[in-house]
């Protein structure tokens, strides 16, 4: 590391507000720069306990009655949660459920019956691959016509690329609000207002950004979304998603899987399914609750330190990160493939290089935990309560040391 960087860092993190609640977090193991919190958030301190408290008293000792007592409005009540302290959404609109490509999919699904005949879903090539795939698999399905954009993908998507695309035959579009690989943060209101002229619906994808970023669905206007709750939540690999329907599609939203936990009167079990009132309808099976568990220990920390503190302090995360990057990889050939302007950039950023994908291997067996993105991407992503600024630089330095030795072996 230099000791330019070094410095820096230590400066940065003495005048980090947040810096008090790295601690906590779990930061066992061999790992000295984890750099992949928007992949998999670390556990919080306060998690084992609240799981073992959950097994000896709610479920150990209330057993079948804790569905009575709080269970069956758990995905409600914690998604209200969620919707007030991460997403700017109103209570009634979001709930918990299941995995984000299901909760992808049944709302899209459903958006395209709700945008009755129109024959159009428009999404971006450099969107994630789950929903890319599902929206072609609604394509199959239905017979809609998938409408591309092809944004420039360290541009990202901008609302003049949706314009023209989108027009009077799109039911739906699928935009992602902060880009999975390069970062981009999606300019949304003026999304929101490109969809709204054209009578297109739009589903938000926010699993980058719910947690690490401003989201104010209800006053963007945002129609439905859905976010992951293991990256910036920190719920754990597999942790259910939220999904969100803006109030006022909930009387007409129809889900595509009519299952007893989304219907009216679940437990009078009668015959013929109507659905639930509200965003109940949502879910379709029995939700995981023992896995809800332990992102409302994130909650806990995201409602003390607040959206904007965790945002100012992610912007200087990546600020920083570039500033490194800049100083001491460019003379390897490393180049930033992520927005250089705050504004339009999320709480990761990717760097490419050729021999990334050896890199980050002999990272990864060196403690530092960056992500490989095909075709030669590394991405550095920083969970603003977890990641310190020298994490940054120690991990930054040995990206550079092992870009070197790559370099060295093949000629790259
Ligand atoms: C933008 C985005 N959408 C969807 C997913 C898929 O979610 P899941 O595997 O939880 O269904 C991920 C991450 O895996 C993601 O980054
Ligand atoms: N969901 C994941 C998984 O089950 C295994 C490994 C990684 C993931 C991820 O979350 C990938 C992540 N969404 C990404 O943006 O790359």
């Amino acid at each position: 590391m230099t000791e330019a960087g070094s410095d820096r860092a230590r400066v940065l993190d003495a005048e980090d507000p947040l810096h008090h609640l790295v601690d906590e977090f779990v930061a066992g193991g061999d790992v000295i720069a984890y750099l992949d919190g928007n992949s998999l958030g670390r556990p919080t301190r306060n998690t084992a306990g609240r799981v073992r408290d959950f097994i000896d008293g709610e479920w150990g000792g209330r057993l079948i009655r804790g569905w009575d007592e709080s269970w069956f409005e758990l995905p409600l009540t914690l998604g209200d949660r969620i919707g007030e302290a991460v997403v700017g959404a109103a209570p009634g609109q979001t709930v918990v459920g299941d995995s984000t490509t299901v909760l992808l999919y049944k709302l899209a699904r459903a958006a395209w019956d709700l945008n009755q005949g129109r024959t159009e879903i428009v999404i971006d090539r450099d969107n994630f691959p789950t929903d890319r795939y599902l929206i072609e698999g609604i394509a199959a399905e239905t017979g809609a016509t998938v409408r591309w954009i092809d944004a420039e993908p360290r541009g990202g998507v901008t609302a003049d690329d949706l314009d023209a695309v989108v027009g009077e035959q799109t039911a739906l579009v699928v935009l992602s609000q902060v880009a999975y690989r390069s970062g981009h943060l999606l300019d949304v209101p003026a999304v929101v207002e490109v969809c709204r002229r054209h009578g297109a619906l739009l589903l938000l994808d926010i699993c980058h950004s719910a947690g690490a970023v401003e989201v104010g669905l209800d006053a963007w206007g945002v129609d439905l979304a859905v976010g992951c709750s293991y990256k910036y939540l920190n719920g754990g690999p597999g942790s259910p998603a939220v999904a969100y329907v803006a109030r006022r599609h909930l009387e007409r939203i129809r889900p595509p899987i009519w299952g007893w936990m989304g219907a009216a009167a679940s437990f009078e079990m009668v015959q013929g399914y109507t659905p639930a009132a509200g965003i109940r309808r949502i879910l379709s099976g029995t939700p995981p609750i023992y896995a809800m568990l332990p992102m409302m220990d994130m909650l806990d920390l995201i409602e003390s330190a607040t959206v904007p503190a965790i945002r100012a302090k992610s912007v200087t995360l990546t600020e920083f990160a570039i500033d490194l990057v800049d100083g001491q990889l460019a003379d390897l050939g490393v180049t930033v493939a992520s927005p250089r302007d705050p504004r339009r950039r999320g709480g990761h950023i990717t760097i490419d290089h050729p021999a990334a994908q050896a890199a980050t291997g002999r990272l990864w067996e060196r403690g530092v935990i960056p992500d490989f993105r095909h075709p030669n991407g590394i991405r550095l992503g920083f969970s603003p309560l977890s990641t310190t600024f020298g994490e940054v630089a120690v991990g930054i330095a040995a990206v550079g040391d092992e870009l070197r030795r790559a370099a060295e072996r093949t000629g790259m």
